[in-house]
């Protein structure tokens, strides 16, 4: 029987795809005004085994930290917010990491790729490089190198995805 012939859908995800959606609606969660990450941690079976976004760490208000991007260092979002990758690795299921991938919507920063690869994370998957320019992305890439962790870009096979939250389906 052809894959035709059985009646099956065509237009289902794929598994990178699936992946990165699941990132992405993670993503929604955040409160970053600005960028909102999201991370989706895979084993080698197929299974999701963890799953985050940036935000405050738990117990730290979303309302008592600030979330701009500009100011003295310490009226910014950036020493106090947790990256998207960090929380998927901390929210893992208690387990090995090892051999798993991390979907990400954003390139990890080098804070997070020391993460990455402490936890035995051995591909990254991210759709975007907005900041491939910088000395952080730089180090995370000559990190990712030397440890052998593979990184490449998605290229969607489908670019939306559509959930749309109804009771009649
Ligand atoms: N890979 C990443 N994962 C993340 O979760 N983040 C978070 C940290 C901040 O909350 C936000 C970046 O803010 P901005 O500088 O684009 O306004 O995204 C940032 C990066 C890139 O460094
Ligand atoms: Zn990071």
């Amino acid at each position: 029987m052809t894959a035709q012939d059985s009646g099956k859908r065509s237009d289902y995800l794929s598994w990178d795809d699936y992946f990165m959606s699941v990132a992405l609606l993670s993503a929604q969660r955040s409160k970053d005004p600005n960028t909102q990450v999201g991370a989706c941690i895979v084993n080698r079976q197929k299974r999701i085994v963890g799953v985050g976004y940036n935000g405050f760490p738990t117990g730290c208000s979303d309302e008592a930290l600030p979330w701009h991007r500009e100011g003295d260092f310490l009226d910014t979002k950036y020493p106090y917010v947790c990256h998207a990758e960090l929380n998927a690795v901390l929210n893992s299921v208690p387990g090995n990491l090892a051999g798993c991938s991390i979907y990400t919507a954003l390139f990890p920063c080098n804070e997070c790729a020391k993460v990455i690869i402490q936890a035995g994370i051995r591909e990254v998957v991210y759709l975007s490089d907005k900041y491939a320019a910088t000395d952080s992305f730089r180090a995370s890439r000559r990190l990712f190198d030397q440890a052998g962790v593979v990184c490449r870009q998605l290229k969607p096979a489908s670019r939306i995805v559509t959930i749309t939250l109804d009771e009649n389906g």
